[in-house]
């Protein structure tokens, strides 16, 4: 089991504090920058990590509104979820990192790679898209706000099912307990802000200007950003390259941790 480090702290634009743990060698020069799913915590990429090895330097964040970072009030965008990473690359002094991301990380990857491209070594796309579809504003309204009347615990039986196989929950109770945990420690007010920025989030005009490398994954049986969504970004960057998971639903870095950190590992090469 991987031992998580204690959460360093960089300042994001406005102020807000992003949380930040470091793993690795901090030293390397391969260096990369991981964004975890919605709900979710740095903690996300811990067995990721465990397969990256030690010679690689890892930062894997909480994105604001999660985790241990700063919770500001609302409305949130994708945009400036990119700009806190970028915030916690010049805390670590890092000009570049290849830049990872799970679902709504994966769309925080996607704006950081369109804002800062000279700062994106490598692009790794997980269970993502770059839209949701012409109903999403109102789905993910729908989504935050029955936590908000229900709290977060009314969703658990749907993520559980959205997050995982059924051989997977079966095989690993450790690792969805350990999700559950995490999810239901979220702060309502900012779930309700990162559902309604899922919702509104469209960055299908600047996939054709990323220019770096970029490896996209998702699970076969995912229905949260199914594989029509990952074709449509592998349709839209250059170069990029699609591999669908077999029997893996909507969270690849747990349920295919060695196949993502492999993915990092060559696109942190350069
Ligand atoms: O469950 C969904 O419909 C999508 C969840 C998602 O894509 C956001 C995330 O898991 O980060």
């Amino acid at each position: 089991m991987t031992q998580t480090p204690h959460p360093q702290f960089a300042s994001a634009q406005d102020g807000t504090r992003i949380a930040y743990a470091l793993h690795g060698d901090p030293a390397s020069r391969r260096r990369i920058a991981l964004v975890h799913s919605l709900a979710m915590d740095h903690t996300f990429w811990d067995s990721v990590v465990a397969h990256l090895g030690t010679d690689v330097a890892v930062a894997a964040i909480d994105a604001r509104g999660h985790g241990r970072s700063g919770r500001p009030a609302g409305p949130y965008r994708v945009e400036t979820f990119a700009d806190d990473l970028a915030a916690v690359l010049d805390a670590l002094g890092w000009e570049r990192a290849a830049v990872g991301g799970a679902s709504m990380g994966g769309s925080v990857a996607l704006a950081f790679a369109i804002r800062h491209p000279g700062r994106t070594a490598g692009l790794g796309l997980f269970d993502t898209t770059a839209w949701y579809g012409a109903s999403a504003p109102a789905d993910w309204e729908d989504r935050g706000q029955k936590a908000v009347r229900e709290g977060l615990a009314s969703l658990i039986a749907f993520q559980e099912t959205r997050w995982f196989t059924d051989e997977f929950r079966s095989a690993h109770p450790d690792v969805v307990a350990r999700c559950k945990e995490v999810f239901l420690a979220n702060d309502v007010p900012a779930y309700l802000e990162t559902c309604r920025m899922l919702g509104n989030m469209d960055q299908r005009g600047g996939l054709a200007g990323i220019a770096v490398p970029t490896r996209i994954l998702v699970g076969e049986e995912d229905y949260a950003t199914p594989v029509a969504m990952a074709q449509a970004l592998a349709d839209a960057i250059a170069g990029s390259t699609l591999r669908v998971l077999p029997r893996a639903r909507h969270l690849s870095p747990l349920e295919y941790p060695q196949d993502v950190a492999a993915c990092l590992r060559e696109l942190a090469r350069g």
